[in-house]
């Protein structure tokens, strides 16, 4: 298991200060916007640069100050580099060949390893025989190979193109399962984060925000800012609260709180078609209201009633810092 405490950084204009934990055989997703100190936090982890405060405890001994090789951790960065003159086998190979393992040790870590990874048939090749997805496999058997305490994944499908990274998140998401070492994977996308992770830690500013599981997070974000950057739409001021009759705070209507085909009169805006869903832009008591779903024939202009169930609306925290920029959204919608 792993235990962060206080740990801490700066850099001119920034300051990370950052306490978690992740148990064994867990994956944590290290989720924030760009600049809010992610690889930051991962290199202090691996040993790549030293905090000025906090402690790091693996496995029940502080490693704060151990040398990076010495840690035992495993680590894939975004551009995987892979040694570009050796085979698949004598990249995976490598590092156990550095600490002495025997032939037959090797041989036998490395079977299982093209096996967890479905590398097999793809042994002999060098690195730029194989895809982007293969490439990433490599990257990953290799830092599994010598049984680290801990891997650290640094925007593993960043390189990669969209339609492949939606194959290769499942990928990951099934060989993680399978090893028992906890694992930390820094990304900036959110459904990357929810289907890979078992926990999540939304970082902001150098500070973590919130952390909970996929589900908590979305279900109950704490503040307008958390609740936009998971892709929430339907956030409500405190003035627009008031405007449709809730107490004078921040709201959040997830979709589960809204149903159409009955209710109260709400105005069609605009429609957006989005392939498998169809977005639609309502006014309601005076508040634009964002809802997706299949196609229902409506078109801006038209009405249609509109139902919010109250018992499933979240109280949002108020203050400086919680409000929704959208500027930080990780993508437009
Ligand atoms: N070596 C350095 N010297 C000075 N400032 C740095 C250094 N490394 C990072 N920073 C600053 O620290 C802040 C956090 O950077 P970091 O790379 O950890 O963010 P990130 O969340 O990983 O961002 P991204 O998603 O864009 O990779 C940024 O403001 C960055 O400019």
């Amino acid at each position: 298991m792993l235990r962060l405490v206080g740990l801490g950084k700066s850099y001119p204009g920034f300051r990370l200060r950052v306490s978690l934990e992740v148990e064994a055989g867990q994956t944590l997703a290290l989720l924030g916007p760009s600049g809010s100190g992610k690889s930051t936090l991962l290199r202090l982890i691996a040993g790549l640069e030293a905090p000025e405060v906090g402690e790091i405890w693996l496995d029940g001994s502080e490693i704060t100050f151990l040398a990076p090789e010495a840690r035992r951790v495993g680590l894939v960065f975004q551009d995987y580099a892979l040694f570009p003159h050796l085979s698949v086998w004598e990249n995976i190979a490598f590092g156990l060949r550095e600490a002495r393992w025997d032939g037959a040790s090797i041989r036998q870590r490395l079977t299982e390893l093209l096996d967890l990874t479905h590398l097999g048939p793809h042994a002999q090749k060098r690195p730029h025989q194989l895809s982007g997805g293969e490439r990433q496999r490599v990257a990953l058997a290799r830092a599994l190979a010598s049984r680290p305490r801990l891997l650290l994944l640094d925007e593993p499908l960043g390189a990669l193109d969209l339609k492949l990274r939606n194959e290769l998140l499942w990928e990951l998401r099934a060989i993680l399962r399978q090893t028992e070492v906890p694992t930390i994977v820094v990304t900036h996308d959110q459904s990357e984060a929810f289907v890979i992770a078992d926990q999540v830690a939304l970082l902001r500013n150098g500070a973590v925000v919130q952390t909970g599981s996929p589900e908590q997070l979305f279900r109950n974000p704490k503040n307008a800012w958390v609740a936009g950057f998971l892709g929430h739409r339907n956030l409500l001021s405190a003035q627009q609260s008031q405007q449709v009759g809730l107490p004078a705070r921040p709201h959040l209507l997830p979709p589960e709180a809204i149903t159409l085909g009955h209710g109260e009169e709400a105005r069609v805006e605009e429609r957006v078609f989005k392939g498998f869903v169809v977005g639609l832009e309502l006014v309601w008591r005076g508040c634009r209201l964002y809802l997706e779903g299949p196609e229902l024939g409506l078109r801006p202009g038209d009405t249609v009633q509109l139902q919010v169930d109250w018992s499933k609306v979240v109280v949002l925290e108020d203050g400086p810092g919680a409000e929704h920029t959208s500027l930080e959204a990780p993508r437009a919608h």
